[in-house]
């Protein structure tokens, strides 16, 4: 079978768009590209696949009515320009799915939304709940109330999350960018990448930040693809202008194509919605155990402690070199753990008592990042 075959026979797809192609450069909606993509993505619905639209957009939507030049820097004056952009866009693509007798909802979440779970089983009743209606969901970052740390701070990996939330059978990421090429599409010679397998695809691709109203640019396309394809999504990701032909399957942009992984949606959060609130420093032995025999993190196997959190917090578990090689939940405040390094859980246990007889980290809470040290 064709792996595009994947794509077109998909019967829930969630589809994302970038703010670049769908505002102009003034910072106005850009109503003929909207309504080029809803034409496409309305015949699809039509046909009986389930879709929601993860768009970008307010931000560089907003710019204009404000009298912006330009995105601007601090969070405040872009969460206003949120405030107002979303508003617009989400009118537009009211009246222009409104052109084909379909309904659209609005869908606001943050990072934390995805991590905490009433949050996240809300969110995921509530997209089940539009879709079996027939309404097209549109999904943004809540970005008028997303400070800094509960941020996602792009859609790419938003519209992976979604993805893995929703179950999708695919996902097509649309940019202003036709594929992804092994280095900056400008460069003369840029060689486009029609199918990725896997990380090994990637070695010396270079990926580059994208234009004036895009956040992530490459890196975070290439990032949501993986977690996508992590979680057994394929993604093809190429421009809004192509997305006709990238829904029925044809050979534009660049596949990525799935790993056949299907990860918790728990640990996929670990991984990529949450950042660590410290770092634990292991010896060799400890990566050994817990990157490549899947082990729980024993207090024997940690040199070091850094930053405050308390039990059942994200932690960042270092290699010897420093470099970040997995996440998990810990079971100890950071104040606790210093008194336990370097010991047996035997040992604590005789001493402290048997409440101290337990892992650090449980392998079930803990998420690979990094396979090698
Ligand atoms: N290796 C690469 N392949 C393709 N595009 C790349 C690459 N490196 C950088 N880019 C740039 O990334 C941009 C897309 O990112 P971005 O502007 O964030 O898009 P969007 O607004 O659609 O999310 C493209 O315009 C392209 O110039
Ligand atoms: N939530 C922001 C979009 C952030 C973002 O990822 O933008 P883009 O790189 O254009 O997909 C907005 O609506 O402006």
């Amino acid at each position: 079978m064709d792996v595009r075959e994947q794509i077109c026979s998909a019967s829930k797809v969630v589809v994302k768009v970038g703010s670049s192609s769908l505002t102009t450069p003034q910072g106005t909606i850009d109503v003929d590209r909207v309504d080029a993509l809803v034409d496409v993505l309305a015949a699809r619905r039509r046909g009986g696949t389930q879709i929601v639209l993860v768009s970008s957009g307010a931000i560089a939507a907003g710019l204009g009515p404000l009298g912006l030049p330009a995105r601007p820097r601090d969070l405040a004056t872009q969460q206003a320009a949120a405030s107002v952009g979303q508003g617009v866009l989400v009118a537009r693509y009211t009246s222009s799915f409104a052109r084909y007798g379909l309904r659209v909802g609005q869908v606001l979440l943050t990072a934390d939304d995805m991590m905490r779970r009433t949050h996240h089983v809300n969110a995921q009743r509530t997209l089940d709940r539009l879709l079996e209606l027939g309404i097209v969901p549109i999904v943004n970052e809540n970005d008028t109330v997303a400070t800094d740390e509960i941020r996602f701070g792009d859609n790419d990996r938003l519209a992976a999350l979604v993805s893995h939330l929703i179950r999708a059978d695919a996902l097509v990421l649309l940019s202003d960018v036709d594929a992804l090429y092994d280095g900056p599409p400008s460069r003369p010679g840029a060689r486009r990448l029609a199918e990725v397998h896997g990380p090994e695809d990637l070695v010396g691709v270079q990926l580059g930040r994208g234009g004036a109203v895009g956040t992530g640019g490459m890196i975070t396309k290439v990032q949501a693809a993986r977690i996508a394809t992590g979680a057994g999504v394929p993604v093809v990701l190429t421009a809004a202008a192509h997305a006709a032909h990238a829904l029925a399957g044809d050979d534009v942009g660049t596949f990525f194509h799935p790993q056949g992984r299907h990860p918790g949606t728990r640990l996929l959060w670990l991984a990529h919605a949450t950042t660590g609130r410290g770092r634990l420093h292991l010896d060799a032995g400890a990566v050994e155990a817990v990157v490549t025999r899947r082990k729980s993190l024993l207090p024997a196997g940690v040199t070091s402690v850094e930053g405050e959190f308390a039990a059942g917090d994200p932690v960042d578990l270092c290699g010897p070199r420093g470099r970040v090689v997995a996440r998990g939940l810990v079971n100890f405040d950071a104040g606790e753990i210093p008194g336990l390094l370097g010991r047996s859980t035997r040992d604590l246990a005789s001493e402290l008592g048997p409440e101290y007889e337990r892992e650090l980290i449980h392998r079930d809470d803990i998420v690979i990042l990094e396979s090698h040290t």
